[in-house]
């Protein structure tokens, strides 16, 4: 059986990398989201990743209260970064071929962004993570992956989160909480639900750019999603 998608974006969440740990990144976790990553590429599916910063910067957010907006967000970008270093790291160790392109430009640690070597990477068959996020403040990575996947013309974002789907309310806040299979852009915009933010959604529903949104925790749920198989939520237009 082959995968349902030849390129896709996978966005990983900072928090998740944390695993129980306070702070920081897991290296148990990390393994396995990398060990996880390489059996799709192996596949032939073209990856590129967006790495969120949450397990590094809401530990410093303490640090950041009353500081000035943009300033805490830049700092929050540059903690894509590590993460984006860290993984690719553990790419390198399992010998997963990646590179870094990070929208802030640290030329001396990670290349810059550029869309077309991008392109030509993922036409390698090596894995893109795309570093500080949107390179803007008052964004978040959920709209980074929103972005660099219309930009790369991945034909779906995954969303690999600390829950296994898209639910009718929060199911951290609410026990009763049902989860969708699938759910349309105009309904899960409508209704608020908040498991990506509201400009992430709109930029993917403006590109009918699909959306699925899937559990970090569940080993072999990323092979699931991309085989087409029925794991986690599907937000189509
Ligand atoms: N309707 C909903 N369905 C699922 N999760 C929701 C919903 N509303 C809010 N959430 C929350 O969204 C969180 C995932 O979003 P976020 O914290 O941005 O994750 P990430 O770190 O992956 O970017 C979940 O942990 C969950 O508590
Ligand atoms: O385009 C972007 C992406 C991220 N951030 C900042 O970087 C932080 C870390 O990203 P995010 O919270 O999305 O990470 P995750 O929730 O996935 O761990 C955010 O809180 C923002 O402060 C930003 O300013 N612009």
């Amino acid at each position: 059986m082959s995968a349902a998608y030849k390129r896709i974006l996978l966005k990983l969440s900072g928090e998740a990398l944390m695993g129980d740990d306070a702070y920081g990144i897991n290296e148990d976790v990390v393994t396995r989201i990398v060990s996880e990553i390489a059996e799709i590429s192996r596949l032939g599916v073209q990856v590129g990743v967006v790495i969120g910063g949450g397990n590094i910067f809401r530990g410093m957010k303490g640090a950041a209260s009353g500081m000035d907006r943009a300033t805490a967000d830049y700092m929050g970008m540059l903690a894509t970064v590590m993460n984006a270093m860290a993984l690719a790291d553990a790419m390198r160790r399992m010998d997963v071929e990646a590179r870094v392109q990070s929208a802030l430009r640290i030329d001396q640690v990670v290349e810059p962004y550029i869309r077309g070597r991008a392109i030509r990477h993922l036409e390698e068959g090596r894995v893109v993570i795309f570093a500080a996020g949107t390179g803007n403040p008052f964004f978040t990575t959920d709209t980074a992956a929103a972005l660099r996947g219309s930009e790369i013309g991945a034909q779906i974002v995954l969303k690999a989160t600390k829950v296994d789907g898209v639910y009718t309310a929060d199911p951290k806040k609410d026990p009763d909480a049902q989860r969708y299979h699938r759910i349309s852009f105009d309904e899960a915009i409508g209704r608020n639900l908040a498991v990506l933010d509201a400009t992430a959604f709109a930029l993917c529903r403006d590109q009918k750019l699909p959306i699925n949104v899937f559990s970090i925790f569940k080993p072999g749920a990323l092979r699931r999603v991309v085989m087409g198989e029925d794991e986690g939520t599907l937000v189509h237009s």
